[in-house]
């Protein structure tokens, strides 16, 4: 445990604490200057050296190049707690762990079995805590320091200050203006969090919370969490993080690197197919359809129509013998094919083949050919036949995902064969032009139809940058040669990549956003309610060992497809290896607003969770009436937004049917206000929110919830039409 060592352990109060501080951020500096000072003599050194040597320069410049960024990114708030025990030892929680050059530990990081305590130490469980200090810093100066005293009585015996300090730290971070870009709460994790963060890696963890309960903040959290402690298993594949749009993932990007990491791939679900767009929006019907499990079996039979078998025998000449193309031939080597067990455009390869080979045996017995060397030569000629090629073709024909979906969704005929099970109606609803742009209900098909088809011929065969068995012994005999596995924490399967990947540096979030076949050792899932069974079909491709964290609020549901109740989806998903936690507070959303956002919600019989509100605000919520709900909603927006132009900013966001957004946004131009609708605001927060027209994006009670729920001070709804049922402010 990290014992206070050399640092003054007896005062209390800033002054005491700004001397442990001083010492934490000498040695942070004293480390960077040393991954400088390495990564600079390799820099000296140039290009000289055989390939090998530059290559094994390269991959070290670049470690070195993290362990500085790394450093860089925890010059904020580097220590925020001290944790005093009852048998007088005491420690420092921060950001990452620290010991001296002797290696006498300074600073505990919070991921570490020793800081649990910090978060979930409380009055009625103390455990070994008697105080838990929070340390609020502004840069390197410690301008506060908390206590809160967990054991009055030991605390008296060994004569220390007893002062009660309340929850200031987090009312502090809570209360602090929104700058648009999500924060770490690596200081302030309560016990309910903690214990999510912290939970096993195996199975699925379901995590179930009200708006604001800090589910993001949670798996974000826990992403650093299973990457400090699994690291050996999760570097090497990484881990994935899925949300709902790249604005979300905008917003939540600091996160992660503000708590040492770098091993996530952040990405939305059209995301994890490599250069697909899926930008265009589709009606609500279809996009249902799409999300169904049945699709799986529409797709299945796509793919089976590629391998087609004529309606009859026919006959080619090839060099002026007379061939028969048989039907019996064709089913033979389509199911040889099949029982390959390969994806058909990779299987095509074994029907061809086997059709070469019987058309060959025809021209053998014609021609009475008997030596190996002459049944070769007409091998050949029959490959290179064009009419064979184009026969062979048309019975098993190569496609690509993207057109296997073009043409299903543009031919009645294919439709219906492919999707019998759907009836006329819903398969009318599937009906596109062939040149529409993909939309995001057709991502998991595409992807669906990837996995059925493999590689086009002529396409890559294989991952060639990863690292052989060799390779990575040799990356272990480099590292143990260097002996830099403690300073730079990484191991050789990593290393052996980057050496591979010679002068390119190729992260592991590099060559997995690369590749659409890539597993990961661990998937996060935000807002994980809109996703749809066919989305997790996707997902679970990815993860073979099915270690997931799920966070998601199935009362701010907005999708057709997505979940309402988490046993539907996740029994089939993951049978009995997921569990169900929740979060019961929301640190986002005022009481009143809760309160109000709470009883429409049961009014429109959305399964909201209980949530209790962390802080009460004074006038957090106003209603007002009006004829021009846009004109006066920009008026109420353009007044709060220059009420936060002072120093400390503020944002403020009004949210609309999609049909007032360029209204709103012409009167709104030339000021910070952002216009959204409820879905674009999903996940995110402002300062103030102005709701116009609740009843119309009430059509679905979701995206009204989600709304309601998006402000951290005040609540302003702007209505003509009377509100909806249960929206009392
Ligand atoms: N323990 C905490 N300390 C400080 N701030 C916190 C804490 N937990 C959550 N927050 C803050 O509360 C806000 C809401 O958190 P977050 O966005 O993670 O909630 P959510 O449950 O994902 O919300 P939604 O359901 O609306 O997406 C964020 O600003 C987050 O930083």
């Amino acid at each position: 445990m990290a014992q206070e060592r050399g640092l003054t352990a007896e005062r209390s109060g800033l002054a005491a604490e700004q001397e442990v501080v001083d010492v934490l951020y000498a040695r942070v500096d004293a480390l960077r200057d040393e991954a400088s000072g390495r990564l600079a003599a390799i820099r000296r050194e140039g290009p000289s050296g055989s390939p090998q040597n530059r290559s094994e320069r390269d991959a070290f410049a670049t470690l070195y190049e993290d362990r500085i960024a790394q450093l860089d990114a925890v010059e904020d708030r580097l220590c925020f707690g001290r944790l005093d025990l009852r048998d007088g030892e005491r420690f420092y929680v921060g950001r990452i762990g620290l010991s001296d050059a002797e290696h006498a530990p300074l600073l505990t990081d919070w991921r570490a079995p020793a800081a649990r305590a910090f978060y979930s130490a409380t009055a009625a469980n103390p455990g070994d805590v008697v105080n838990r200090r929070h340390l609020t810093t502004q840069g390197r100066r410690v301008v506060a320091v908390e206590d809160d005293v967990l054991d009055v009585d030991a605390l008296r015996e060994m004569g220390a200050d007893s002062a009660l300090a309340g929850e200031g730290a987090l009312l502090a971070a809570l209360g602090a203006r929104r700058t648009g870009r999500m924060g770490d709460i690596v200081a302030t994790i309560q016990a309910e969090q903690d214990a999510v963060i912290r939970a096993p890696m195996s199975g699925a963890l379901v995590v179930q919370g009200g708006p604001g309960s800090g589910k993001t903040a949670v798996a974000l959290h826990r992403a650093a969490f299973l990457l400090y402690h699994h690291r050996e298993q999760l570097e090497s594949r990484g881990v994935l993080l899925i949300g709902p749009s790249r604005t979300f993932l905008r917003y939540i990007d600091h996160v992660l690197p503000s708590l040492g990491e770098t091993g996530a791939v952040s990405t939305t679900l059209a995301g994890l197919i490599p250069g697909v767009e899926a930008s265009a929006i589709e009606p609500d019907e279809s996009a249902e359809i799409k999300g169904r499990t049945v699709m799986a079996d529409v797709i299945k039979a796509a793919v089976r129509e590629r391998q087609r078998v004529p309606r009859a025998d026919r006959e080619i000449r090839i060099d002026g013998r007379t061939v028969e193309i048989r039907r019996s031939d064709i089913k033979d080597a389509q199911a040889k094919a099949r029982r390959d067990g390969r994806p058909h455009n990779e299987a095509r390869a074994v029907f061809a083949k086997e059709m070469i080979s019987r058309l060959t045996r025809q021209l053998v017995e014609q021609l009475e050919v008997y030596s190996d060397e002459d049944r070769h030569e007409l091998e050949r000629d029959v490959r290179d036949d064009k009419n064979v090629r184009i026969a062979i073709n048309l019975c098993w024909l190569p496609v690509t995902a993207e057109q296997l979906l073009r043409d299903l969704f543009s031919k009645p005929h294919l439709l219906d064969y492919a999707a019998a099970r759907l009836s006329p109606d819903e398969r009318d609803l599937l009906l596109r032009p062939p040149h529409a742009p993909f939309t995001e209900a057709d991502v998991p098909l595409l992807d669906e139809a990837a996995e059925l088809l493999g590689e086009m011929p002529g396409g890559r065969a294989r991952r060639s940058d990863e690292p052989s068995a060799e390779e990575i012994q040799y990356a272990k005999d480099v590292l143990d040669t260097f002996g830099a596995q403690s300073m730079i924490k990484v191991d050789a399967e990593t290393l052996a990549s980057r050496m591979k990947g010679g002068t390119t540096r190729l992260s592991v979030a590099e060559r997995a956003s690369r590749d659409r076949t890539w597993t990961y050792g661990h998937i996060v899932v935000d807002e994980a309610q809109e996703l749809s069974p066919m989305a997790w079909r996707m997902l679970l491709r990815r993860c073979p060992t099915r270690s997931f964290t799920i966070v998601g609020d199935v009362a701010q549901n907005t999708s057709v497809a997505g979940t309402r109740w988490w046993p539907e989806t996740m029994d089939p998903l993951f049978q009995t290896s997921w569990e169900l936690r929740e979060l019961t507070i929301s640190y986002r959303i005022p009481a009143a607003v809760a309160d109000a956002a709470q009883s429409y919600a049961r009014a429109a019989r959305l399964p909201v969770s209980d949530l209790r509100a962390a802080r009460e605000i004074a006038d957090a919520t106003c209603a007002t009436r009006t004829d021009d709900p846009v004109e006066t909603a920009a008026a109420v927006a353009r007044r709060h937004a220059a009420s936060f132009a002072g120093a400390e900013g503020g944002l403020v966001a009004v949210i609309a049917h999609e049909r007032h957004l360029s209204a709103l946004r012409a009167r709104l131009s030339g000021t910070e206000v952002e216009v959204c609708t409820a879905r674009e605001s999903k996940g995110l927060e402002f300062d103030v929110a102005v709701v116009v027209e609740p009843a119309e994006i009430a059509a679905r009670p979701g995206d009204l919830y989600v709304a309601l729920t998006r402000p951290t001070k005040r609540l302003d709804i702007v209505h003509a039409r009377p509100l909806p049922e249960g929206l009392v402010v």
